[in-house]
């Protein structure tokens, strides 16, 4: 599909180089007629699945994948009081089927616990029957009345991962809660995005959850970006939905639950924090194509070039490799912008003067310039796309570690989130401190019990009130 040439917005005007390069590097078209509502262009979509297949990789070390209904009907909908207090406002309905009037209202999923967890009082009698472990990727929907952004905050979110546990005690949730962070940090580093985990203060867990840890990363204006969630349900939604078991004495206990959940978020940090001004840059693992080989068929031995490079592009493809061979009547230079934009990590040059040395240039999208021997090209290959990734991954790190600081006054706080970073400051978790800080500093707080390679989360006096205090993350978000 044809899209604008042109240069792109400087990524500092963060916001419009985000829209602009949904549309360029053919992420998501945002003209489809409903607000909150974004459709896939094929490009992304290759991303989605690449970034999707490895988080279905990690998780089905130890869930199980499975497909739930999208709708809930409304009493079981209404049955959690705080789950409902907390989706009240967001949840669609369902009220007529084709003209006539539903007897049963039904909501559209915001998340499934209603739909799964009555399920799950059927499937569970014995602790023979614990643990469960299962997760669906699915679209949800929240009416959501904050600005809606493409990846970032949908009205229709096509790529829920959540996963629902059920586990007989309460240390036992607790075990897989950590399981599900080890997970979200494994996905994360593999897609190079530095993240920051921290538990979220109770005013703002997951509506019945006993706590939840939430994972942030640092977007590159400085605001922060929930780009995850596991949530100790601990017994709460298993006394509403009657999810009972026989233990090994025969007497009923009610069970544990967790619950996790990843959405396309992920895909907008990977976009965010990896861009530069000329586009993309994708981590190897999840890029659409891995190398990009543009022959230079200027001049003679046309023919001779594109052999070479047809054999090229097998070679690689052998190896496993992800490549595209650009033959389209394009000067080089138009390729170069074309792929950039695209985040192709790699691209390979091959013309004329090479075949006779073998090799072929090297271009890598993170800025280096070198060669690889045709003969030996699998293995140059690979071994550059590893330094890519490292490359990547060092970028995004310096860039979170440089908007992270710790700061012990009020002012201190004020002039760290005005210059776009995000704060640990000290808080005696007594809800009116929070508070405080919250207004004080037009912030939110994030949350305590901080997790992040890249700050040293020591305890200190409360910045408001002096007591004694624990390390917590406070930021502006989306
Ligand atoms: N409107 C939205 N658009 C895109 N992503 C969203 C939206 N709302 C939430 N998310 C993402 O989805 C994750 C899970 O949502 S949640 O409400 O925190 N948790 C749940 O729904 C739990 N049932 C775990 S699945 C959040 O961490 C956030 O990253």
């Amino acid at each position: 599909m044809e899209t604008d040439t042109g240069a792109l917005p400087k990524k500092q005007d963060f916001s419009e180089w985000y829209n602009e390069i949904l549309w360029r590097a053919e992420i998501m078209d945002v003209r489809y007629p409903v607000k909150g509502l974004y459709v896939w262009f094929p490009y992304g979509f290759a991303i989605r699945k690449f970034v999707y297949q490895h988080l279905r990789e990690l998780l089905d070390r130890d869930h199980k994948e499975t497909l739930f209904p999208l709708l809930i009907p409304e009493q079981e909908f209404m049955k959690e009081a705080e789950h409902i207090k907390g989706f009240e406002d967001e949840v669609y309905w369902v009220t007529h089927g084709g003209t006539t009037p539903l007897e049963v209202k039904l909501a559209l999923r915001p998340t499934s616990e209603t739909a799964i967890y009555p399920m799950f009082a059927l499937w569970v009698r014995s602790h023979a029957d614990l643990p469960i472990k299962i997760y669906q990727i699915v679209n949800t929907f929240r009416y959501e009345t904050k600005q809606t952004r493409p990846l970032i905050r949908l009205r229709e979110i096509t790529s829920f991962m959540e996963s629902h546990t059920v586990h007989a005690t309460w240390d036992e949730a607790e075990i897989q809660v950590e399981s599900e962070i080890a997970l979200t940090r494994e996905f994360y580093r593999n897609l190079c995005i530095p993240i920051i985990i921290s538990k979220r203060p109770d005013w703002d867990k997951f509506p019945g959850a006993d706590y939840t840890i939430a994972v942030d990363a640092i977007m590159p204006n400085g605001k922060t970006l929930q780009i995850g969630t596991v949530h100790h349900l601990g017994n709460h939604f298993s006394r509403t939905f009657n999810i009972q078991y026989e233990d090994k004495n025969g007497e009923q206990k009610e069970a544990y639950q967790t619950c996790y959940g990843i959405s396309e978020r992920c895909i907008a940090a990977l976009i965010s924090l990896h861009g530069d001004d000329k586009g993309l840059i994708l981590p190897p693992t999840v890029a659409t194509f891995q190398v990009v080989i543009v022959p230079i068929t200027i001049g003679k031995r046309h023919e001779d070039v594109l052999a070479a490079a047809g054999k090229l592009k097998n070679d690689l493809e052998n190896a496993g490799l992800r490549v595209t061979l650009d033959t389209r009547d394009l000067r080089p230079g138009a390729k170069y912008y074309w792929w950039e934009i695209r985040g192709v990590p790699l691209r390979l040059e091959l013309g004329p003067r090479d075949l006779d040395s073998g090799k072929a240039m090297a271009v890598t999208r993170t800025g280096e310039k070198t060669t690889i021997c045709l003969a030996n090209a699998a293995e140059d290959t690979t071994s550059i796309l590893t330094g890519i990734t490292d490359a990547i991954r060092a970028k995004a790190g310096e860039h979170t570690k440089s908007h992270l600081c710790t700061t012990h006054t009020m002012d201190g706080l004020d002039i760290a989130l005005n210059e776009g970073k995000v704060a640990v400051v000290h808080w005696c978790r007594d809800r009116t401190c929070g508070d405080t800080i919250e207004e004080k500093a037009n912030s939110s707080l994030l949350g305590t019990e901080v997790r992040s390679e890249y700050i040293e989360a020591t305890d200190g006096p409360c910045i408001i009130c002096g007591k004694p205090g624990k390390a917590t993350l406070v930021g502006r978000t989306y």
